[in-house]
């Protein structure tokens, strides 16, 4: 399914606080657009509207010209998988995360990426999947967060500091990985590298109230930095474990 994502004078306040005014997008399939901004600037609010995690104070996000109580919560967050910068609130394992995700009616018959491929692109062994997520290092869950959301095959896929925890090498695994994985993107980043080593394009998100937001087109990726992650010796091995339902359709 193509999905176009549309988003129109959004607005977010909290506390009586304007974090996010009029801010304008469209996202087609395929693109990759970079969130930039101070911390605290609002690019993990701008990621939960789009994902419909969070209530909006005016404007509006659609895909496909439909809001998503027109669209249906569900099926918007089935093509919308939105991967939070922290895995606090993550219980269990990964295998179960991915497991519990797929019962998901919207998610029912959907096509699925081969997940223990992405995991060794990612230079990750299978067995992380069977571990609790709180004994992974904060670069191991990153990158387990990715490969269980690009498995997913969402149309659209929210990143919010993917690689925050990540060394020089997982880093650019995890580039090349959501850069193939075939989902528009939208990639909150403070690397500022990142956009050019990728492509796409760069929202720059000032602080305080802002009427207009430009989109700003990146060039090419750089040829400057190899993309192609190097040889690995991570080995596929176990099948994932048990699952159990999390009730919850916010996946990462
Ligand atoms: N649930 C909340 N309750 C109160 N304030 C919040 C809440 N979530 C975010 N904020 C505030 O909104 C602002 C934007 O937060 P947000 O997490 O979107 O920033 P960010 O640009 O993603 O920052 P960072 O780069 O540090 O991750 C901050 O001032 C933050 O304190």
């Amino acid at each position: 399914m193509d999905v176009h994502l549309q988003v129109r004078g959004l607005r977010r306040v909290i506390d009586s606080r304007v974090i996010l005014a009029d801010i304008t997008f469209d996202l087609a399939p395929g693109d990759i657009l970079f969130l930039r901004g101070p911390s605290g600037v609002g690019k993990s609010l701008l990621l939960r509207a789009v994902a419909a995690l969070d209530p909006i104070q005016g404007g509006s996000v659609r895909c496909n010209n439909q809001t998503p109580s027109e669209f249906g919560v569900p099926d918007w967050r089935s093509q919308i998988t939105y991967v939070s910068q922290s895995r606090v609130n993550l219980t269990g394992t990964p295998a179960e995360l991915y497991f519990s995700a797929q019962k998901f009616a919207a998610q029912r018959g959907r096509q699925r990426g081969d997940l223990p491929d992405i995991l060794f692109q990612l230079g990750l062994e299978q067995l992380l999947l069977n571990r609790k997520w709180g004994e992974l290092s904060g670069g191991q869950a990153q990158r387990v967060s990715i490969a269980i959301a690009t498995a997913l095959k969402p149309a659209i896929l929210l990143l919010d500091e993917p690689t925050s925890a990540c060394d020089l090498e997982s880093t650019r695994r995890v580039e090349e990985v959501v850069r193939e994985c075939g989902s528009a993107v939208i990639w909150a980043t403070h690397d500022q590298e990142q956009p050019r080593r990728v492509g796409g394009k760069i929202l720059d998100l000032p602080f305080g109230t802002i009427s207009t937001v430009q989109v700003e087109d990146q060039t090419n990726p750089s040829e400057a930095e190899p993309s192609t992650p190097p040889p690995i010796s991570t080995h596929h091995s176990s099948s994932p474990g048990a699952v159990h339902d999390s009730g919850s359709q916010k996946l990462l």
